[in-house]
């Protein structure tokens, strides 16, 4: 090889180094991911095909070992044996070559935090992160409160296990819609979950649902047991070193079945052979889409403990045990556009549209690029040959941009509030904002408030889903609520929502879009008109909805609790050409049922009650007044001149309502009268 080459490849090593370090300190340190997991294999295998060509391995090599510190403030341990990774594959014929005529268990390759569990004497003693592989964060009070561990097993020996702790997508949907400060919520499960294992208060752990599925029993030696196991060991030819193999018959999955009989939770594996390996790899790919674990491949595991064990390992593998990745769908297609979407926190991603593709079985049309940084190292360009694939088979990504023509322009103003934008930079990633203050927090609340329970009531779009929705550019305008299937294929395959969730939502916009008219002039926000507001605007306007937008001061004034302030509240809300708009979309998608309530409305519209006495056709006073309420009329405490009828059963009272009412010549009537002009009288049963 000629030396400039050599020394060019070299030079490449170094920076190969330096990216895949700065990723895994982020990754592992601070659960946050700088590049996706699709580059970082790619930069790896780049780094590896390149220590092969070179015949160099440099000190500090990612390929070696881990490299980063643990950097937290629990208590540290080094582990007795360094938890190392695990050699990959994308090939099924890899995996069956390597298994050769043993027999394997092949498992969910689990996506969360990596935990080693302790017990003595029944009890569980310890529990530490795997951390860098070496050094572990001791979290033994935080996994007496995950959901599922023993604290308590019936084996009295020592036994060491390993395991994965992590948040089911159903939970993290829930958990991360609680948290209330959108900068605190969690990307994805197994974010969530490092965040929650590495507590220093145990009382958030144990709110957050953390499951442990052990994949690998380390140890099991007893007091009990060492007699008995001695001769077992002997007799199953293994070395005698104090474990108690022999009770598990040599086999790694008698040692997962007596896990089970301790109380454990097991990861979910299949027996295999090189022969059913394919078929058993089809099986966890048609479950993957449905799985609530998180999970990001498959492991492969020598069922035969002794001859997985004498097979040792590398520096950074064991060779008992093979990661299988999938070898995801990738697929040509044509970039169109950049989406720009707003959040929340001001944060504004870019989003590429492509022509729609045929991805593990759904179409798939959009893609998050995540960041500025991103998008600028794959120099994206409208037009340009991008290939995709779906992260873990579901999550839309770009793998790829073939001809690199870089030229997307980054919009120098909101796309939601028209304010301006400035991309900061923080640590390695750079992300563009929106700068006004108001942007999209008051775009939230407001869209919040419009499917609040009081106003259109659609079960399903809390707060923080309509912020992903927002975000990902499915939601501009109050209209659009009522177009989310859409955005299906994005939508169910967004963290936290499934074909279910979506079917739920649909259900619910549909049934929302049937509504009245007092929701909907509660729901579109105008300052200081509440509920009750609201209400009484309808009623006085009749429930006319055209008048009630044209209304001058005046009209507005004259309504019961509508003073000077809101009145120039709604008027200057409908002077707004975007809120108009806005509102006339809204209206353009609901059925409004207001009959009904308009003819009842109607009947006592500027009439005042007064209820004295005790009540029988109303369950209480508070029934009749609502009742009142309903039909346009008022119900006040005490007769004057204003009042039109006093409602008293007793007629004949001298009570002194009565004798003011008789005073002032206002008529008293009954219950049964007050029915009557209601109407109902024949429903009084
Ligand atoms: N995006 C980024 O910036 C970035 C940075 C660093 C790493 N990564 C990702 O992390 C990967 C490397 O991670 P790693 O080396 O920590 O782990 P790994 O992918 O090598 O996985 C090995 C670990 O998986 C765990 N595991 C889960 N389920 C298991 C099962 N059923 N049986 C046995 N073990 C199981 C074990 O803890 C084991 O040590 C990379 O391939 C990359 O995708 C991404
Ligand atoms: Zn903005």
């Amino acid at each position: 090889m000629d030396q400039k080459q050599n020394e060019d490849k070299i030079l490449r090593m170094k920076e190969l180094h330096r990216e895949l370090l700065a990723a895994s300190r982020a990754y592992y340190q601070e659960s946050r991911e700088i590049m996706s997991n699709f580059e970082y294999d790619r930069l790896y295998d780049e780094l590896l095909e390149l220590e092969k060509e070179t015949g160099t391995v440099l000190a500090g090599s990612p390929t070696q070992k881990v490299g980063y510190e643990v950097l937290s403030e629990l208590p540290k341990e080094a582990h007795e044996a360094p938890m190392l990774s695990l050699d990959k594959t994308k090939e099924v014929p890899v995996l069956q070559e390597w298994l050769g005529s043993q027999k394997g268990l092949l498992s969910w390759k689990l996506d969360g935090l990596t935990i080693v569990l302790t017990y003595e004497g029944g009890e569980l003693v310890k529990a530490v992160t795997r951390g860098n592989g070496e050094i572990g964060e001791v979290i033994t009070n935080n996994a007496k409160v995950f959901s599922n561990v023993p604290l308590r097993i019936p084996y009295q020996g020592q036994l060491i296990l390993r395991g994965e702790a992590i948040i089911k997508y159903s939970d993290f949907a829930r958990i991360n819609e609680e948290i209330e400060d959108v900068d605190a919520k969690y990307k994805n499960p197994r974010n969530l979950c490092s965040g929650s294992v590495r507590q220093l208060n145990n009382e958030i752990t144990a709110k957050r649902s953390v499951n442990f599925e052990a994949f690998m029993l380390v140890r099991a030696v007893g007091p009990e047991a060492a007699a008995a196991a001695g001769d077992a060991v002997a007799e199953a030819g293994l070395p005698d070193d104090g474990t108690d193999h022999g009770r598990f018959h040599n086999s790694r999955k008698e040692q997962f079945e007596w896990l089970k009989t301790q109380g454990f939770d097991v990861v979910e594996y299949k027996e295999v052979t090189a022969a059913t390996l394919p078929d058993a790899v089809a099986e966890f790919a048609e479950a993957i889409q449905s799985y609530d674990i998180p999970s990001d491949g498959l492991v492969l595991l020598m069922d035969d403990i002794a001859y997985g064990d004498a097979l040792g390992r590398t520096a950074k593998f064991p060779r008992n045990s093979i990661a299988f990745k999938w070898a995801d769908e990738i697929r040509e297609t044509t970039l169109r556009e950049i989406e720009w979407s707003a959040s929340r926190t001001g944060l504004i991603n870019p989003v590429a549209i492509f022509d729609p593709v045929e991805l593990e079985g759904t179409t798939v049309s959009r893609a998050s690029v995540h960041n500025i940084s991103i998008m600028e190292a794959l120099e994206l360009g409208v037009g340009d040959t991008i290939t995709v694939y779906k992260a873990n088979m579901i999550i839309p990504q770009i793998a790829e941009n073939l001809t690199r023509s870089g030229n997307i322009v980054i919009p120098k103003i909101c796309p939601v509030c028209g304010g301006e934008t400035q991309i900061r930079q923080m640590n390695d990633v750079k992300s563009l904002y929106c700068t006004n203050p108001d942007c999209q927090a008051k775009k939230i609340k407001s869209f919040s408030l419009l499917v609040s329970r009081d106003a259109l009531n659609i079960d399903g779009l809390s707060e923080a889903t309509l912020e992903k929705f927002i975000a990902a550019g499915f939601i501009h305008s109050y209209a659009d609520m009522f177009h989310l299937d859409r955005h299906k294929e994005a939508i169910v395959s967004m963290e936290g929502f499934g074909e279910k969730s979506y079917e739920n939502l649909m259900a619910a916009v549909k049934k929302a879009s049937n509504t009245n008219l007092v929701r909907v002039v509660y729901g579109i926000g105008v300052a200081g008109i509440g509920l009750a507001n609201a209400k009484m605007l309808c009623r006085a306007f009749g429930y006319d909805f055209e008048r009630m937008r044209h209304a001058t001061a005046e009209e507005l004034t004259a309504v019961d609790g509508i003073g000077a302030v809101l009145a120039d509240a709604w008027i200057d809300y409908f002077a707004s050409e975007k809120n108009r708009e806005a509102v006339d979309g809204l209206l353009a998608e609901l059925t409004i049922e207001n009959e009904a309530e308009n003819t009842e409305a109607a009947i006592f519209a500027g009439m005042t009650f007064v209820i004295t006495g005790s009540v029988e056709h109303f369950a209480n006073r508070k029934e009749l007044q609502a009742a009142i309420e309903a039909r346009g009329g008022k119900a006040t405490g005490s007769v004057t001149a204003k009042t039109t009828y006093l409602i008293n059963n007793d007629v004949t009272s001298n009570s002194s309502k009565n004798k003011k009412a008789k005073e002032l010549g206002i008529p008293i009537i009954s219950e049964q009268d007050f029915l009557s002009m209601m109407g109902e009288e024949n429903n009084a049963d």
